[in-house]
């Protein structure tokens, strides 16, 4: 993505903000809050159409990128939140996510049209697999709202793994996860490297820090550093960036206890 720009009803949520993911990287894009994150991640999905802005994916540039698009250009993505769909199984769920390997459509194969059986025992296989690889094949017959959050998360990057894509978008995976699940993660993130590249929006920094090849900083919509973990570490603006941050928050705690709201906290 290069020189783009994001503006909702006239303010601006980005502004001149380039990226790359580099093949086998995983690339981290950080920031405090309402720096913009959500907001190129959702460009780079195809959800927000920047005003501003190019992106390529292979040498060739994607002029209207649409969410319907990216399992055909091999992307992935997970939300922030879990997304699967209630009234499904998680074997299901999963399938979803395989259906670009599928020649008859997600849809017969569900239906168990007679010309889908193989595509369907594929779908299935492809599906166990990736749920194997996240450690949650045991629950394939079950559906989503009886899971723990922990587990929902893990199937629904299932999903997103299923589909064997080249570049894997990935929108805060570790919230709501314990420390032991959180280093679980970034051990499978650091190990899906070997075979895709990898765009990881997060707040947990010591996450960030262990699992990205780079980082790109954003704040207030700029984009205020780039590059290794350890350069972006070592950055005064960055640092300066986070301090504001934490002040908001001491700002907003000290307001808070002149209130009401501080009596009942
Ligand atoms: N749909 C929208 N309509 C209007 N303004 C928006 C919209 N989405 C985001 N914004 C604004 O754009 C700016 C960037 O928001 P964004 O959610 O991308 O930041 P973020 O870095 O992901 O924040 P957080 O860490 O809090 O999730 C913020 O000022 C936000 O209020």
């Amino acid at each position: 993505m290069s020189g783009i720009s994001v503006a909702f009803g006239g303010v601006s949520a980005l502004s001149d903000v380039s990226l790359t993911v580099e093949p086998g990287q995983v690339h981290g894009l950080i920031g405090p809050n309402g720096a913009g994150k959500t907001t190129l991640f959702n460009v780079a999905c195809g959800l927000v159409r920047p005003s501003a802005g190019r992106i390529t994916w292979r040498g060739r540039e994607l002029r209207r990128l649409r969410p319907s698009q990216l399992s055909k250009l091999g992307i992935s993505r997970t939300l922030q939140g879990v997304g699967l769909f209630a009234g499904l199984t998680v074997l299901e769920n999963v399938m979803v996510g395989a259906h670009r390997h599928a020649k008859a459509g997600f849809v017969s194969a569900l239906l168990a049209l007679p010309t889908a059986d193989k595509d369907d025992r594929l779908l299935r296989e492809r599906a166990h697999a990736a749920l194997a690889e996240l450690d949650a094949e045991g629950y394939a017959d079950r559906y989503p709202g009886s899971l723990p959050y922990p587990v929902q998360k893990r199937v629904a990057l299932a999903r997103a793994l299923v589909a064997d894509p080249d570049l894997l978008l990935l929108d805060e995976p570790a919230s709501g996860l314990s420390e032991d699940e959180m280093h679980e993660l970034g051990e499978l993130i650091r190990s899906l490297s070997a075979r895709m590249s990898v765009l990881l929006v997060e707040h947990h920094m010591d996450l960030v820090m262990r699992v990205c090849d780079r980082i790109t900083v954003l704040d207030s919509g700029e984009q205020i550093a780039a590059g290794t973990p350890a350069e972006v570490q070592a950055d005064p603006l960055v640092t300066e960036a986070y301090l504001g941050d934490a002040v908001d928050v001491e700002a907003d705690a000290a307001e808070l206890a002149r209130t009401d709201g501080g009596t009942h906290a």
